[in-house]
């Protein structure tokens, strides 16, 4: 079998999805999105969890103009583990409207950080998942924070809400902007005032440096789709109680869905339940992202 035969039970991103009824603003980004291989190319990480279907920057791209945004953000998925080139391809392939997360090993060097600042990196993904990830020491991925601050970067975190307890110290002793992936991945059967969600708005609230992308409503839902009622309290909350440091992403291709696969045009049409004004979905989808990754 060669290296590169998709996982057998991997359900591909959707081959036709809508246009949304929901026109997002001019100059809206689509801030958390990937590409994968083609790994005739790009190949994955020898050390990866997961063999994806390939999804290109052509197919990104595509999703882009037809959901009605001007650009993206790209974040480097664990199966390309620190080598970058797919997600740097399609950076340069896109005429200025796409930045990009990179992971990076702990032994970087300093001119291949700024080499990565050229090509539009603008911030490193630690993930804490560990169906995704072997777990790195924090004392090392501190040291990764400390040597990306100075660019300007910020990191992104991924994690599942149980495990925000044991994470809070290391989280709120980094030194850039965070950025939580997908709300800290809340278990939506919980109240919304519930103690588990409790404290990740309590970690934004008491740290000003914490974002969160109210992004991956399908991963979350019980209730499912098309409407996902389920998580839309929760992203309103976080959107309404943090308006200048929320983002949204797609989350397009989806990587390691088990149920079903959403249909990109009906995620966009989520996005006036969750930031119910002009002006806050001006924030979510456009000043925010423009500056962090565009400033
Ligand atoms: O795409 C996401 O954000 C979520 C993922 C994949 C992922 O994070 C990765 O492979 O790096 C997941 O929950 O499996």
């Amino acid at each position: 079998m060669p290296a590169s035969t998709m996982d057998k039970d991997w359900l591909c991103f959707h081959p036709d999805p809508s246009k949304p009824r929901f026109t997002p603003p001019p100059g809206a980004v689509d801030a958390h999105c990937h590409v994968f291989g083609p790994a005739a190319v790009f190949p994955y990480a020898p050390e990866r969890k997961y063999t994806p279907c390939d999804a290109s920057q052509d197919q990104l791209f595509a999703l882009r103009d037809l959901l009605g945004f001007e650009r993206n953000v790209i974040v480097q998925a664990t199966c390309h583990g620190s080598d970058n080139r797919a997600l740097l391809d399609a950076i340069a392939h896109s005429n200025g409207r796409a930045r990009g997360v990179a992971s990076v090993a702990p032994d970087v060097s300093e001119a291949d950080l700024r080499r990565l600042h050229e090509a539009g990196i603008r911030g490193v993904r630690f993930n804490f998942l560990r169906r995704l990830a072997d777990f790195t020491p924090r004392e090392v991925l501190m040291n990764i924070a400390e040597r990306i601050a100075p660019l300007g970067w910020h990191v992104v975190v991924y994690f599942e809400a149980q495990d925000l307890p044991e994470l809070w110290d290391f989280f709120t002793r980094l030194p850039t902007t965070v950025v939580v992936d997908h709300m800290g991945r809340p278990d939506v059967t919980q109240p919304i005032n519930g103690p588990q969600f409790e404290h990740f708005v309590r970690l934004m609230r008491e740290h000003p440096n914490v974002w969160s992308k109210v992004s991956c409503p399908e991963r979350m839902s019980v209730s499912g789709p098309p409407a996902y009622d389920d998580v839309v309290p929760f992203a309103q909350r976080l959107v309404e109680t943090f308006p200048d440091r929320v983002l949204w992403g797609t989350d397009w291709p989806h990587p390691n869905l088990r149920t079903h696969m959403p249909d990109d045009g009906t995620l966009v049409d989520m996005i006036p339940r969750i930031a119910r004004t002009a002006q806050l979905q001006q924030q979510l989808l456009v000043d925010n992202p423009m500056r962090l990754y565009w400033a």
